[in-house]
């Protein structure tokens, strides 16, 4: 629990974050985190940890860190990466979110590096939905710098079968990158968020949340209401309601329902792989 929440220092073990904040035994400061949220890509990493930070025991980096996958940022060291962190109490956890740790093969060992206690939370989404919504942020960021752009459909399809050679296909491959963690990270470590029941309904996947990370239960329903003109849950806490921004859940590009069901029949196999690995299944496509 003590690495858990401190990553790996010596900080005593949890402490409430309202108690002795004025002491200077409680000196606020930045830590390695606890927790990692390592993806995936589209799957909802955003809202899971903006959801994790209502709990009072929790601070999150608010900007994507990519210390493990960048080289240029691994070469500063954990120094740099602790930079990076927000100001904690003892006691509190420290989570940060890197949607491209997921895929990214050198990150388990680089994590475990840092902290082999270190807790993992993977958000996972029907794997053709992700690809399609990761096309799409693609085609966002070329058409706002007005780069040409391939429908998805070419990119997608050739000579009328899946192409595997598809970065955002291969990236919808849970189980692949799933088993690279899993010869670093015992799987009790690794903990399974179901993003299309955090779209739907977010409470019950942050109360099994704050169970996996020992966090006292401290987010409620209360914390949550619809919100019909984003068509998604916003968060409430203090008084204070906050939305994601319109990059999150912007209209998907186009694709066929023909090449679309293609794409379901080529995930069934690589899907119950993943089932396989994590002990459950969802209702995927
Ligand atoms: N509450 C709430 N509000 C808004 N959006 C929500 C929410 N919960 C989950 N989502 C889904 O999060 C998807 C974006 O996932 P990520 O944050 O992981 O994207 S990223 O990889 O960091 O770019 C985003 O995907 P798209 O709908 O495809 O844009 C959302 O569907």
């Amino acid at each position: 629990l003590r690495e858990l929440r401190s990553g790996g220092s010596s900080s005593p073990a949890y402490s409430s974050s309202s108690s002795s904040s004025s002491s200077s035994y409680n000196a606020s400061q930045q830590r390695l985190p606890g927790a990692i949220i390592i993806g995936v890509r589209k799957g909802g990493t955003r809202a899971l940890l903006e959801m994790l930070n209502l709990h009072p025991d929790v601070e999150v980096a608010k900007a994507e860190v990519h210390y493990f996958n960048v080289e240029e940022h691994y070469r500063r060291g954990l120094g740099w990466y602790k930079a990076q962190m927000p100001f904690t109490l003892p006691g509190q956890l420290t989570v940060e979110k890197t949607p491209g740790y997921f895929a990214a093969p050198q990150v388990p060992a680089r994590v475990w590096d840092m902290n082999p206690a270190a807790r993992l939370l993977l958000i996972v989404r029907d794997p053709a939905e992700r690809l399609v919504s990761d096309y799409t942020q693609v085609l966002h960021n070329r058409l706002t710098r007005h780069k040409p752009y391939q429908p998805l459909e070419q990119l997608l399809i050739h000579k009328g079968h899946i192409d595997p050679g598809y970065k955002a296909l291969q990236r919808s491959l849970y189980y692949q990158h799933l088993a690279r963690w899993l010869e670093v990270f015992p799987r009790d470590q690794i903990h399974v968020v179901d993003g299309d029941a955090l779209i739907r309904d977010p409470f019950p996947e942050l109360r099994k949340a704050e169970r996996f990370l020992d966090l006292p239960p401290r987010i409620s329903p209360n914390n949550f209401y619809y919100n019909t003109t984003k068509g998604f849950y916003c968060l409430l806490s203090a008084g204070h309601d906050k939305c994601l921004d319109e990059s999150k859940g912007r209209p998907h590009a186009p694709l066929s329902s023909q090449a679309f069901k293609q794409l379901c029949h080529y995930f069934r196999k690589p899907n119950k792989l993943f089932f396989e690995m994590v002990g459950r299944s969802f209702s995927w496509c």
